[in-house]
């Protein structure tokens, strides 16, 4: 007889059912229940780090010295991929440590193929211009690109507003379709001036560059950019033009997802050369770990991040004035 198919292992998985449903949770029961029953754990049922692009991604982490036993990439209900802890996290432990070999900043841009082209480039391009070329050259590049295994976990498409079909901007409450409207505007704006800065850089492809940088792939590394840099500030270049250089993009530790009820503290230790993350609260083995990408409201989360967030402390509803008028009239 298979194991768990008797009279006593039915009324008891019954009773684990009442108990894990009493203890709420719709995750924390999903947990409790499929672990009881002699199934695999969550932890497993989850775990993403045996799929290949993930296997390769670890290789090219550990040539960059950058390994790390306690996270694993995993899929989770409600917030999709991310990493979740093998061990319980205290309050103030490092939670991850990247060293500077692994981040991709305007530094990696100078440094390569790039480099002369930027330089010599007038007006100076802005840094974000600078990461988003090297993204969308890079990608190009397909296997011939180091960046490959990094590139490869990327998201294909972005939820952003810009990203969005105007029919379905439309839809939504003006405050925020003002500033979607605005948001697609800046891409547009951004792809249109710099269209002479990518045929400058002709020389480098045997392709048209019409068609390596086109709205779409810019589009794509823009997103990439303002949806999963950290903060990092660099030193001011004369090579670029005056905005603020703070976007450094972090393989790996970009896969942790935002919570607004958790704290940690995140910089670049000038001693250890790393990116760190400290957690300021605890967290449970075989949870998803969260990082908190600051006190947004979900205006702000869907605007940055293309998601909002259920039960945000931070939650708010923007007035238009009209709006306000025809409320204070009724
Ligand atoms: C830095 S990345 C985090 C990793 C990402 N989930 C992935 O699969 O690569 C930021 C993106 O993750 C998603 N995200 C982050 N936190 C989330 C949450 N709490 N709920 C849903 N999606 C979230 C959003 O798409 C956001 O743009």
């Amino acid at each position: 007889m298979k194991k768990g198919r008797g009279r006593t292992s039915r009324i008891r998985r019954r009773k684990l059912s009442r108990s894990s449903e009493s203890r709420g949770g719709a995750f924390r029961d999903a947990h409790s229940f499929i672990h009881d029953v002699g199934t695999p754990d969550i932890s497993s049922l989850l775990n993403e780090s045996c799929k290949p692009e993930f296997i390769e991604l670890k290789k090219w982490l550990k040539d960059r010295k950058f390994e790390d036993p306690n996270l694993i990439p995993a899929r989770f209900p409600g917030t999709g991929r991310g990493l979740m802890s093998k061990t319980s996290l205290r309050e103030g432990q490092v939670i991850i440590s990247l060293p500077a070999s692994c981040l991709l900043t305007t530094d990696t841009v100078i440094r390569s193929y790039l480099g002369a082209y930027i330089a010599k480039w007038q007006p100076p391009p802005s840094p974000l211009l600078a990461l988003c070329t090297f993204l969308v050259a890079e990608k190009h590049a397909g296997t011939r690109s180091p960046w490959k295994p990094y590139l490869d976990i990327l998201p294909k498409a972005y939820a952003l507003p810009v990203c969005l079909e105007p029919k379905v901007v439309n839809l939504f409450p003006r405050p925020l379709k003002a500033k979607a409207r605005e948001q697609r505007t800046r891409v547009q704006e951004l792809f249109t001036s710099s269209r002479d800065f990518f045929s400058s850089l002709q020389p480098l492809f045997s392709e048209a560059v019409e068609s390596i940088f086109s709205y779409s792939a810019l589009l794509w590394a823009w997103c990439t950019v303002n949806t999963r840099s950290v903060y990092m500030k660099l030193r001011r270049r004369q090579c670029f033009s005056a905005e603020p250089d703070t976007c450094a993009l972090a393989p790996y530790l970009d896969l942790l997802n935002h919570s607004p009820n958790v704290q940690v503290k995140a910089a670049f230790n000038e001693e250890t050369r790393c990116y760190e993350i400290r957690a300021a609260s605890s967290c449970r083995r075989h949870e998803e770990v969260f990082i908190c990408y600051g006190p947004h409201d979900n205006q702000r989360l869907l605007l940055e991040y293309g998601f909002v967030s259920t039960r945000n402390p931070h939650a708010c509803v923007y007035v238009s004035e009209g709006n306000f008028d025809e409320k204070m009239e009724s």
